[in-house]
């Protein structure tokens, strides 16, 4: 294991090489090299990131590669796709990689080929995908399925909800997708209100099929179901309107759904890395089986990049080594995610559990509890309405906000001359945070002297443009695989288990434990601290008879 972050060479190096570099203006550091905007700059297979407007000299992006090599980025990158067990916590492997390898590919976990099975299931997937798509799988009453409902949360329903937005416009529109995650019923009521059970299919997703929410939600699906059917005492219309996608075969025969019409996963693919796995049926179901495979090729060509590309023309690679920069150096304590297109507007929500479920991390793969900044809050909207809410923040605010820009070369809806106006706001929004405004600029142009310093734009506000030719499925695959990788990166050089995610289990026990106090009709001897008692009894007394 390499040494503890604030102990490796390179790490002490860039503290030194930040007391300088934090007082260096984008504006000078552009106007002494004419060739920045182009040099610090990647293209690879039609992506373009450009991290010129970053706060980084030659030398920074020399220390942090250095960096990486100094925690082993190479060695961990290379267990990692052979399939070891990286994620120690849970002793697993990290297998995302396999899900998008191709057929012809050999990737061994504990001995036993993987490929093969992956395909497998893709197959099978496509199969069923196909019959829904040509409307040959019919319900129970012989109608033809038209709504496709998955149940599933977090990485059972982020990855999901998101691709289906991001791929509408390859979507077979006659068919109906809704996505219902929340164990808050008015998520589920909502979404079905206006569906025919006779012509709905649930998709029940969840790896471990145990998820409070998404047995709650399932449960209600099959009595809605059957009562929609009059069909109250009989289960038999389960079989035609419910599959299941999970890891566990046992829960899901035990639920009632056959496992003919189940498509498994595996313990080495991480709920939140889990859209390319089965979790994806619904997405192979709107976009159709070649799109999908599209979608996986897009992913696979960003981990061959990962894998093979120089750090220094490893797009994933600089983009978690220039979060570390701002983390552990600049204090900033966000990232935010600006995607300039409608169709990624659940981008950043699906990020946010990528990033932060991963990288959430206090203790080190050690067990020690670190003492540096590790992962940031991800956040975002699309572009351009961020703009006019929370930019003012960025731009004129007092905290460093390292901000991603995703545009795009064309667009899917060429109308008018929206794509002019929404790129341009890309590339200006960039060049106002970078280089803002000097008071002298404001003078000149004629402002009262009292309202100079509330117009001055301090500048100096790092950001990355990610440019990509069009969306489509292989772009998004692309671009998803960035943030896996960009995230594993950081994982790597701040000695985290990336793949576990124990912190989400405390708020589940209790829950557990409270429910019951809830709805107990006897009075609960409760042993909490006196603000959740007191919650509970006030709960109580309003709970209707
Ligand atoms: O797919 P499931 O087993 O239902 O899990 C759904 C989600 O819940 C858990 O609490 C984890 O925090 C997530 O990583 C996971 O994606």
């Amino acid at each position: 294991m390499s040494q503890p972050l604030p102990q490796r060479p390179s790490y002490q190096a860039l503290s030194a090489h930040y007391l300088s570099a934090k007082d260096l203006h984008l504006r000078d550091l552009f106007a002494a090299d004419a060739e920045r905007g182009t040099r610090l700059a990647v293209e690879f297979e039609g992506l373009y990131f450009d991290y010129s407007k970053q706060r980084v000299t030659e030398e920074t992006i020399d220390l942090l590669i250095k960096l990486a090599e100094e925690s082993d980025l190479d060695g961990r990158r290379a267990a990692m796709f052979s399939g070891e067990h990286i994620n120690i916590t849970e002793d697993r492997a990290v297998l995302h990689t396999a899900l998008r390898a191709p057929r012809d590919a050999h990737i061994s976990v504990d001995g036993h080929d993987v490929v093969p099975d992956v395909h497998e299931v893709l197959d099978r997937m496509g199969a069923f995908a196909e019959r829904i798509r040509s409307g040959e799988w019919t319900g129970h009453t012989g109608r033809r399925i038209r709504n496709l409902v998955n149940i599933g949360i977090g990485g059972s329903d982020l990855g999901p909800v998101m691709a289906y937005e991001a791929l509408k416009h390859y979507s077979q529109r006659d068919l109906t997708f809704r996505f219902v995650s929340n164990v808050d019923g008015t998520d589920f009521v909502e979404k079905t209100l206006d569906l025919d059970p006779a012509e709905t299919l649930f998709i029940v997703s969840s790896k471990t099929f145990t998820t409070l929410e998404t047995m709650t939600n399932a449960t209600t699906a099959r009595s809605w179901l059957l009562a929609g059917l009059g069909s109250e005492s009989d289960n038999s219309p389960v079989a035609k309107h419910f599959v299941a996608v999970s890891t566990n075969a046992e829960k899901v025969a035990e639920f009632g759904i056959d496992t003919a019409n189940m498509f498994g996963f595996w313990d080495w693919v991480g709920g939140r890395y889990s859209m390319d796995s089965a979790i994806g049926l619904s997405t192979m179901i709107a976009v159709g089986p070649d799109g999908f495979g599209q979608l996986l090729g897009g992913f696979h060509s960003i981990d061959e990049h990962f894998r093979t590309a120089p750090l220094r023309e490893n797009i994933p690679a600089l983009m978690g080594l220039l979060t570390v920069w701002y983390s552990d150096f600049f204090g900033a304590q966000t990232q935010a995610v600006l995607p300039y297109d409608q169709y990624l507007n659940r981008f950043p929500a699906y990020l946010q559990q990528l990033t932060m479920e991963s990288n959430g991390k206090s203790v080190s793969l050690d067990g020690a509890r670190v003492d540096y900044a590790t992962g940031p809050v991800y956040w975002g909207e699309p572009g351009t309405n961020g703009q006019h809410s929370f930019y003012q923040l960025i731009h004129q605010g007092t905290l460093t906000i390292p901000a991603d820009f995703i545009g795009f070369w064309h667009t899917l809806n060429p109308v008018g001359e929206h794509h002019d106006y929404l790129t341009a706001n890309v590339f200006a929004q960039t060049e106002a945070l970078a280089f803002g405004k000097t008071a002298a600029e404001v003078l000149k142009e004629g402002v009262d002297e009292s309202l100079v310093p509330f117009k001055v734009f301090e500048g100096n506000h790092p950001s990355s443009t990610l440019m990509v030719d069009s969306l489509t499925p292989y772009t998004l695959g692309q671009l998803i695989a960035l943030y896996e990788h960009s995230v594993f990166t950081q994982g790597v050089v701040w000695s985290l288990d990336s793949f576990d995610q124990w912190g989400v289990e405390l708020g589940k026990v209790l829950a557990q434990r409270v429910i019951p106090e809830l709805q107990d009709t006897a009075e609960p001897q409760l042993h909490h601290d006196s603000s959740t008692n007191e919650l509970i009894h006030r709960y109580r007394a309003a709970r209707p008879a």
